[in-house]
Formats: structure tokens, sequence, C-alpha cells
């Protein structure tokens, strides 16, 4: 399967299968064959799970370099080993890099590829759930210890290559993760498809199951980020859950809350504030919480945190104008919606999430 992504800067294709990596890269001979050289960026738990399927595998001569695992890979020190690393081989403009990974290796890919030479072609080859979402719309970017994705740029892949079975390996904590940004894109998108998420487990999807969620959610994004690449209006949407999920994430540092069981919670305080300002109730909130917790998200990581810290985390929020916080909330499922909110509401709503969390259990 092929979902073409027409953003402003670049058009591309996301290509969908499964052990057909050799298949999908005999079809990119067109930006392959520029390229003086290869360089594959990876994680060293990527690596040691499916770097030999990889070599297997990858039709053409590479070097690779692997770097600290997962989100301990997103930060200026790596982002600096990796510039090392390309300019130590001898990589030019002709140069092209291979982001062999989940979001992290992706996002701090994408960037060094942005900013390597003022930018070369990088190839995304996603191996987690969460990365239909990262390896699609061209957002790169490092954290920065005050706040998440801080340094970054818009840069689009030349192709992203999804094969599944490399996902085969993923630890639960990370189908959890990824599975979040499923729901996420259910949530924004189309109340049928969301129930057929919430009719069953997140855990065990077959290859063909996931391939039908992923290119789902695949599709919402390139239709989004097609209409709006760089976040002026209707790409804000694809933020829902984040402002507060990110100050979670931030807060609890980097790596220790996974990005999706972050945004989770994240999810869960919108869908309050989006009872407040749209048409979503109680009763709807409480059953998305329900099936959070019985699917084993972390949401005693809230306790964890005053709101003061929190809410000084969300003032960073890319998101928020002339320092007045901006959320993404539902009128309903389907209708997201771009809302200023003053930060005693959102204190508030944060009491009211802890509360909810005392009175709801599986
Ligand atoms: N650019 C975007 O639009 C966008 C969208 C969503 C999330 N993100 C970013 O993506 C990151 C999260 O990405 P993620 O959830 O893919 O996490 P990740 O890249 O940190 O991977 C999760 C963990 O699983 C390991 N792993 C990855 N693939 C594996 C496999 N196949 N087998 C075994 N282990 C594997 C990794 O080494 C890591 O430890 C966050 O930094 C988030 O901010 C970016
Ligand atoms: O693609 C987008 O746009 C998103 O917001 C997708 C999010 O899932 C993703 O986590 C993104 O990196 C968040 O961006 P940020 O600008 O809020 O850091
Ligand atoms: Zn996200």
């Amino acid at each position: 399967m092929k979902i073409p992504v027409h953003t402003a800067s670049h058009q591309y294709d996301v290509l969908f299968g499964y052990s057909f990596l050799r298949e999908a890269f005999a079809s990119l001979t067109a930006i392959t064959d520029r390229a003086d050289r290869i360089i594959v960026l990876t994680d060293e738990h990527v690596w040691a799970a499916q770097g030999e399927n990889f070599t297997q595998a990858f039709p053409f001569a590479f070097d690779v370099l692997v770097l600290p695992g997962g989100e301990a890979c997103k930060n200026f020190e790596q982002y600096t080993a990796c510039q090392t690393y390309l300019l130590e081989q001898g990589a030019t403009r002709k140069s092209l890099i291979i982001a062999f990974g989940g979001g992290a290796v992706g996002d701090l890919s994408g960037f060094v590829a942005a900013t390597f030479m003022r930018g070369i072609p990088f190839i995304q080859v996603p191996t987690t759930i969460l990365a239909h979402d990262s390896a699609v719309g061209g957002k790169t970017a490092i954290n920065h210890p005050l706040g998440k994705n801080m340094i970054g740029a818009f840069y689009q892949p030349q192709a992203v290559v999804y094969d599944i079975a490399f996902l085969e390996t993923l630890p639960e904590q990370e189908i959890r993760s990824g599975m979040t940004e499923v729901i996420k894109h259910a949530l924004i998108s189309n109340a049928a498809w969301l129930e057929e998420l919430f009719a069953r487990p997140i855990y065990g999807y077959t290859a063909e199951q996931l391939e039908y969620h992923l290119s789902k959610g695949t599709q919402v994004k390139a239709d989004i980020v097609a209409e709006d690449e760089t976040e002026q209006s209707v790409r804000k949407y694809l933020n829902l859950g984040h402002t507060y999920g990110h100050a979670i994430e931030a807060a609890s540092g980097y790596g220790k809350l996974s990005h999706g069981e972050s945004v989770m919670i994240g999810l869960i305080y919108c869908l309050l504030l989006s009872e407040r300002y749209g048409n979503i109730t109680r009763d709807f909130t409480v059953r998305v919480l329900r099936y959070a917790l019985s699917q084993q998200y972390p949401f005693e990581a809230v306790a964890k945190f005053d709101f003061d810290i929190l809410l000084s985390y969300m003032q960073k929020d890319k998101k928020a104008e002339y320092g007045i916080l901006q959320f993404v909330l539902l009128e309903e499922v389907g209708k997201p919606f771009v809302q200023k909110v003053d930060a005693n509401t959102c204190r508030e709503v944060d009491a009211e999430l802890r509360q909810l969390l005392t009175e709801v259990h599986v």
C-alpha cells in the first residue's frame, strides 16, 4: 500500500508492507541513485532487535551510527555526535541519511539532515507504531531540558518505508505508547474508527490489523499536513493531548514516561476541557479513561507533579500566543477546534483530573 503525502515544500510516498525492505528500496532508485553514500542513523535497542534483519534486506552499502536508545538520543549531545560522524565519514551534500528507528531516531535524524550542510536528503524507516505519526509530515526536533521538541525544523523526508515486520520486537510499553497516537488520530477524525479501536485491547494486533490502523492514521496526518505544513491552522489538531502531555513528559524526565503514555494523560485532560468548551460528555471522558486504565496507561504519574510545575512547561508550549495557552479540544469526536484557555481554568481542570483519577477504576 502507498499513501502519497503532498506538502507545500515536498511530495513523497509512505510505503507500507511486510518484510518488503528490499522491494521497497528497489522502487526508490530515483532517490538512492543520487546518493554518494548512505548513512544509517539508528539506536542501540533498534539495532539489537532489528539490525540483522535490516542489514540482510537493505540493498546498498551503508555506514551506521548506533545512538543511545530512545529519547536519550534526542538531545544536543547526540545531535552533535551525528554531525561529527557525518563529517568524519566524509558525507557531502549528495549523501543520504536513513533514519532507522522510532520517533526519537526519526526526529533527531530529520533535524540532522535538515541542518547538515544546510540540508541533505533523508528517508524514514520506522520501527514503532508511534512512528506512523512521527515519520510523516516533517516535524523534526531535539528536546531541550526546558521543553519538548524546542529545537527543530520542518523538513520533509524523501520517502517513508514502513515495514510492519520491524514492529514485531516492540516492548509492551511501546505498543501502548504508539497506540495513543492512533487513538488521537481517530479522536480528531472518525467516531466509527474510534469504536473499532475501543472494541478490543491494544495489544496483540496482527500485522494486517496493524497495517490497517497505521495506514488510517497516516492518511489522517497526510490530509492535514497537505493543507497546512507548518502548523499555521489545522495542523494544530495533531497536537490534541500534547500541551498537558508534553508537560508531564518533560517534568518526568525524558524517556521515563513514554511520549504516548504522557499524551494519553493529556488526552483525558483535553476531554475534561472539552466538556467545558465543547459537547464532550462526562460519560465519554470516563469511558476513554476506563479504556486507558484497562490498558495499563500509567495515570499514577499525575500525582507526582504539582500543577505549577506542569504549568511552567505548558507556558512554553509552541501553540501559546502572547502568553496565553491554546489547547486543541473536541466539539465532538471528529470535530477538533483550537481554544485559548486561561491559567485558572487550566488549574481547575487539573484538579478535576486528579479527582477523577481517585474515582474511576477499571
Ligand atoms: N515528528 C513528529 O511529528 C512526532 C510525532 C509523534 C511523536 N514524535 C516524537 O517521537 C518520539 C517517540 O517515538 P517512539 O514512540 O517511536 O519512541 P522511540 O523512538 O523512543 O522508541 C521507543 C523505544 O523502543 C525501542 N524500539 C524502537 N523500535 C523497536 C523495535 N522494533 N524493537 C524493539 N525496540 C524498539 C527504542 O529503542 C526505544 O527504546 C518522541 O520523542 C516524540 O516527541 C514526533
Ligand atoms: O505532526 C504534528 O503536527 C504533531 O503535532 C504530531 C505530534 O504527535 C507530535 O508529538 C509532535 O512532535 C508534537 O509537536 P510539537 O510542535 O508540539 O512539539
Ligand atoms: Zn505526539
